[in-house]
């Protein structure tokens, strides 16, 4: 089992990404690769991961007809990630093709990576969800919607805010994934996310994965960062 932190190193470059990680030296960390790092870096950088001994979500959040992304995630099975996703909106069908692909990438004796579907993203709110997006539908109910649909195309869980991990749990059962972004310490700045929940809450109301970046990244001190988030998670209060 992996360490409920992601890390999402968010970085522009191999070489601030080593930078990052140095003082992480010999911590075998759960980390997130995502559109900026791996559009410049390529599978080399995923190979490196695993190759430090990290499990790896890449976060390239798949949105297209349904045989692109069956074909797509064929060769993203083939990098020994752990962890990818697609986007729900995109749809049953282009969901199902996603775990087709992965089942037709994956190694023989290896496990297929699990797959998880964006419901909304947790820097979107009501107002943007019905005034741009034009979905009538409150945002819980379309993020627990989204839910249900991903849950039946075969997904192993959704991206959601913490504040709808209950409600998609109720939903979907225990051990459909909530893997969550948005999170934040309670000092911090929520720069461009909404939906944001600190890591205590998060576990509270049933995260089963917690997404970090800038507050560790960030951090004058990302290793203390990192201990006050296990430290939060666990239940402890930061004064
Ligand atoms: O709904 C979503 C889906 C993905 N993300 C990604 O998570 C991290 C969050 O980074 P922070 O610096 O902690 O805000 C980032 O890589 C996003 O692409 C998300 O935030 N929300």
């Amino acid at each position: 089992m992996h360490t409920p932190f992601i890390v999402a190193l968010d970085f522009p470059s191999k070489h601030d990404v080593q930078q990052f990680l140095r003082p992480f030296s010999g911590t075998p960390l759960f980390v997130k690769v995502g559109m900026e790092l791996y559009y410049q870096e390529g599978p080399a950088i995923i190979a490196m991961f695993k190759e430090q001994g990290h499990a790896v979500f890449l976060d390239l959040k798949l949105h297209d007809i349904p045989n692109t992304v069956k074909q797509a995630m064929k060769g993203l099975a083939r990098l020994g990630v752990d962890l990818v996703n697609v986007h729900a909106a995109g749809g049953r069908r282009m969901m199902e093709a996603a775990i087709e692909g992965l089942d037709a990438g994956t190694p023989s004796g290896a496990a297929r990576p699990r797959c998880i579907a964006v419901t909304q993203l947790t820097s979107t709110d009501e107002r943007m969800l019905h005034e741009e997006l034009w979905i009538s539908q409150p945002l819980e109910e379309t993020v627990s919607h989204y839910a249900a649909l991903a849950q039946a195309s075969g997904m192993d869980g959704v991206v959601c805010s913490a504040n709808e991990a209950t409600l998609i749990k109720e939903r979907c059962g225990a051990s459909f994934l909530a893997v969550t972004p948005g999170i934040r310490f309670a000092d911090d700045s929520v720069h461009d996310q909404v939906r944001v929940v600190t890591p205590r809450k998060a576990r509270a109301l049933g995260a089963d994965y917690i997404v970090i970046g800038r507050s560790i990244t960030r951090a004058a001190d990302p290793l203390a960062a990192y201990s006050r988030l296990q430290h939060e998670w666990n239940g402890g209060e930061t004064e």
